[in-house]
């Protein structure tokens, strides 16, 4: 019995030895092949990955998978598609935290700095179906709020960019807060800067019906606009009266930037031609025109141009609820008086900006 064994033992080594060099090969190549189609227990599974990103996939993560298929170092890559997961879901905007080391932070070479209200959300949305941009999800609110903080702090925050790539951020209070210029220009002063316009009316309705939502006991429309409603004087200290004088905040932004380094975008075209608004944004950029006509469709019902392809998703996206929320009514009387104290500061804007924008 322990003589057969042997022998058995014996003649098995004798054959393993035997085994052709090829067929050894063959059985690493359907090794790799499997876990390639996910069904290794060790390997985190690329199907994980896809659920973990349904909100946001970069671009390149398609070159990333087409690696994946064609070459073997399964876990290199693993670790680059997570890290373009992380990066784009803004440094951890999904909560849930994946590790990579690839690509670099870099401190942003465009930003949307105002306006709020403006239109600024769907903007960078748009932008952010470009392969070559990578934004911040969240309001960095760096330049106005946590300057404390360091600019290492808010490099960290960026996501990680590979060479080529853009990195952008959107903070529309930055266009009205006096100390932003100059610390943007002690950043970068070749930053390009991105102010979506909208007219000052209504984006001050739109600003007082956001804080109406958070505060619903909150007074009239027409009682906050006037400092004396009897003679009819605006209330300029408001800040959803304020926010509107862009010429006011842009006299402040040239004092440190020339005119070139921003872009002016139309908040009303941003929604009647979407496309033709990014292109311009495109060209701005440097980056080839590839968000087009096609990424977008007119949803009925929230009455807005809504994505077809978000990034990171196969299925159509509007914004969410709080963006294209219904305005209460304001009597006419009053929006009108709101228009008359607007138009020579829009008209001074045109002439600044070199753009008519056709509020009045
Ligand atoms: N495609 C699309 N979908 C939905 N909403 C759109 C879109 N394009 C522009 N807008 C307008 O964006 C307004 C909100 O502007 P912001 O994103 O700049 O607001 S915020 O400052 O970040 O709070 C928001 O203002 P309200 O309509 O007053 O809600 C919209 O009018």
């Amino acid at each position: 019995m322990g003589c057969s064994v042997c022998r058995t033992r014996l003649n098995s080594g004798r054959a393993l030895s035997r085994v052709p060099l090829s067929f050894t090969m063959l059985l690493i190549f359907l090794y790799l092949f499997h876990c390639l189609s996910g069904f290794c227990d060790s390997a985190p599974k690329i199907t994980d990955g896809q659920n973990l990103m349904r909100d946001h996939v970069p671009g390149k993560v398609h070159a990333v998978r087409a690696e994946l298929r064609w070459n073997g170092t399964v876990s290199a890559h693993v670790s680059a598609l997570s890290e373009l997961q992380e990066s784009e879901n803004g440094g951890g905007e999904s909560g849930i935290p994946v590790s990579n080391t690839y690509g670099s932070k870099r401190f942003p070479q465009a930003i949307i700095i105002g306006v709020k209200k403006g239109g600024t959300r769907a903007l960078l949305e748009f932008l952010r179906v470009h392969p070559d941009v990578r934004a911040v999800g969240a309001e960095p609110h760096f330049f106005d709020r946590f300057y404390h903080k360091g600019l290492e702090w808010y490099r960290n925050l960026m996501p990680r960019t590979l060479d080529g790539q853009i990195t952008m951020e959107k903070t529309p209070s930055y266009f009205v807060t006096k100390e932003a210029p100059s610390r943007l220009c002690a950043m970068n002063c070749d930053t390009k800067l991105i102010v979506v316009v909208r007219d000052p009316v209504t984006r001050a309705v739109s600003d007082y019906t956001q804080t109406r939502t958070k505060s619903p006991g909150l007074q009239s429309f027409q009682t906050l606009v006037f400092k004396n409603c009897s003679l009819g004087v605006i209330d300029t200290s408001w800040s959803a009266v304020r926010i509107g004088m862009y010429a006011q905040h842009l006299e402040n932004w040239l004092q440190h930037f020339p005119l070139s380094s921003f872009l002016f975008v139309s908040g009303e075209r941003l929604v009647s031609d979407p496309a033709g608004e990014v292109g311009r944004v495109q060209d701005f950029l440097g980056l080839k025109r590839i968000v087009s006509d096609k990424h977008f469709y007119f949803n009925q019902t929230k009455g807005f141009p809504c994505l077809k392809k978000p990034e990171g998703s196969s299925r159509p996206r509007c914004l969410g609820k709080s963006k294209g929320r219904t305005h209460p009514h304001i009597p006419t009387d009053v929006l009108q008086k709101l228009r008359e104290f607007y138009r020579p500061l829009n008209h001074k804007f045109y002439q600044m900006s070199g753009l008519d924008f056709g509020w009045d």
